[in-house]
């Protein structure tokens, strides 16, 4: 008996609400699963363990127990669940983010930040992001000249998406305009909480209806990167001279090693990999850095003061009488702590992406076991009083003044990219179309609130997904502010 006792001692599962018969604490999650999992966690504590289902997992709500499992334990907890949607829509784990860890997972990732996301080739789309930036700019004008008010979420959803087809797709939004329905559709349904992923017996029933939506998605999907891929290879796309978009890229390695340094884990690139690496891309791209920009927009609504604040800054680096510059970029330290107060209060993937442990682990004194689905939950820590003070709410830039705090994930209190080896590759794109973006629309026109619309008034509902939004459009009056003869 002894043992025995000995043996639970040692097997002492995180603390935890008490789980339900068959659906576990699926139910406790609510709509909006990061708040839901925030209460509970308030009670449990910051390692806490869950039964979704049928599946064992741990909540993670503070920066040294996100520590604990994404860098000191970093390789137990590197894999991603196989579930419905990695299976039906990347092509059956063949592309990065849902990929399980392992060979094929760290070439496929090798490849895609060697050659599509490194620095060097996103710098090398800056003239292209100008083009489109512009082009929004002058539209804008229009509508301040007519005095309207404009739909900032749909501007800026258009904008990033159009940026991010014709880097990745090389062509137009215009010409494929269901691809950005699609794409959201793709998003929605990796994010949601899947039943038949949690009580597998219960998935021929599909009871929400998502196995349907997933294999008419990806069909959906699939027909729009075939035609994309077939024009490419045609050289139908070809308009005169132009930059090799990422399926140029992915085209001229067909039939290469995926990784020509590992050789012992020999994967040839077929036509598959390269739609579920496109797929990752767009579906990465779309919906999460125009989320953020969209959010920052509707907090500096609401506090002119900060608005105001980066106006100054804006005018004293790039000057009334021209638009903003790449370059200029780096020198707006104001607009880079608007940017982390935005991603404190709302990390556009609250949860991160949901990793699977894949050995039996003891952390805390807590014993983990193997195929547990880990959720970190990134919005709890953004709002922890304890690491943040007492005015957690606020929406405060200046708090990041003299504070050493990154936010691409060396930092466990600020954790929007995830961190460690799953972390997420796509950093510097985000952030420069989210800073461009901002600092153009702030700096070409002054805002205000439609007739009306009190700054207190200004609505912050969530529209929950693996990338969070906001649940209504967002509505603002432009003003062209910069000297006439810019344009
Ligand atoms: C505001 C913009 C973005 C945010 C907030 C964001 C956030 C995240 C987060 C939280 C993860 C999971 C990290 C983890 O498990 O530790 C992730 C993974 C990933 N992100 Fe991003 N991301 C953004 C933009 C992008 C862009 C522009 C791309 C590429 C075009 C991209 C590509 C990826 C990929 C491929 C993964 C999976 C990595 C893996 O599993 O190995 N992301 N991202």
């Amino acid at each position: 008996a002894a043992k025995i006792r000995r043996n639970n001692g040692r097997r002492k599962l995180p603390p935890g609400p008490t789980p339900l018969p068959v659906i576990g604490n699926l139910h406790q999650l609510t709509t909006l699963p990061h708040r839901g999992l925030q209460s509970l966690s308030k009670k449990y504590g910051p390692i806490m363990s869950l039964r979704l289902g049928q599946v064992p997992a741990v909540v993670v709500s503070s920066p040294e127990a996100a520590e604990l499992f994404l860098k000191t334990f970093d390789t137990t907890f590197a894999s991603r669940p196989r579930v419905q949607s990695s299976e039906y829509m990347s092509y059956g784990t063949k592309g990065m983010a849902f990929t399980e860890y392992g060979p094929y997972w760290r070439n496929v990732r090798k490849l895609c930040t060697l050659q599509l996301l490194s620095a060097l080739k996103i710098e090398s789309f800056a003239a292209l992001r100008r083009e489109d930036v512009a082009s929004v700019v002058e539209s804008l004008r229009a509508s301040a000249a007519a005095r309207e008010v404009v739909d900032i979420s749909r501007k800026i959803g258009e904008l990033i998406a159009d940026m991010s087809c014709r880097m990745i797709l090389g062509i137009s939004l215009e010409d494929r305009n269901h691809l950005k329905e699609l794409v959201h559709e793709a998003m929605f349904l990796s994010g949601a909480f899947n039943l038949s992923d949690y009580v597998p017996y219960l998935a021929p029933l599909d009871l929400q209806g998502y196995t349907r939506r997933m294999k008419k998605n990806s069909e959906a999907i699939d027909r729009v990167l075939e035609e994309i891929i077939t024009e490419h290879e045609r050289g139908t796309s070809e308009k005169g001279h132009r930059q090799k978009d990422f399926v140029d890229v992915l085209l001229s390695l067909v039939n290469q090693p995926m990784n020509p340094q590992d050789l012992e884990h020999l994967y040839i690139i077929d036509r598959t990999n390269i739609k579920a690496i496109l797929l990752d891309m767009v579906a990465a791209s779309f919906d999460t850095s125009a989320a953020l920009i969209e959010w920052t927009f509707s907090e500096l609504l609401k506090h002119p003061r900060v608005m105001n604040n980066l106006q100054r800054e804006l005018e004293r680096v790039v000057g009334m009488d021209k638009m903003v510059e790449e370059q200029d970029l780096e020198k707006l330290d104001y607009l880079d702590m608007v940017v982390k107060e935005s991603f404190r209060l709302h990390p556009v993937a609250p949860l991160l992406v949901p990793r699977e442990s894949m050995e039996d682990i003891t952390i805390e004194g807590y014993f983990i076991p193997k195929k547990s689905r880990i959720i970190v939950n990134a919005w709890t820590i953004g709002r922890d009083p304890n690491v943040w003070s007492e005015n957690v709410e606020e929406f405060l830039p200046e708090r990041f003044v003299d504070k050493n705090i990154d936010l691409r994930g060396h930092d466990f209190r600020l954790l929007p990219f995830g961190s460690g080896r799953r972390g997420c590759p796509g950093v510097h794109l985000g952030l420069v179309n989210i800073r461009l973006v901002l600092a153009q629309l702030v700096h070409c026109f002054s805002w205000e609130l439609p007739n009306g619309v009190e700054t207190k008034d200004v609505d912050m509902s969530e529209k929950f997904g693996l990338s969070m939004g906001r649940a209504n459009q967002l509505l603002a009056k432009p003003t062209y502010r910069l000297l006439a003869k810019t344009m």
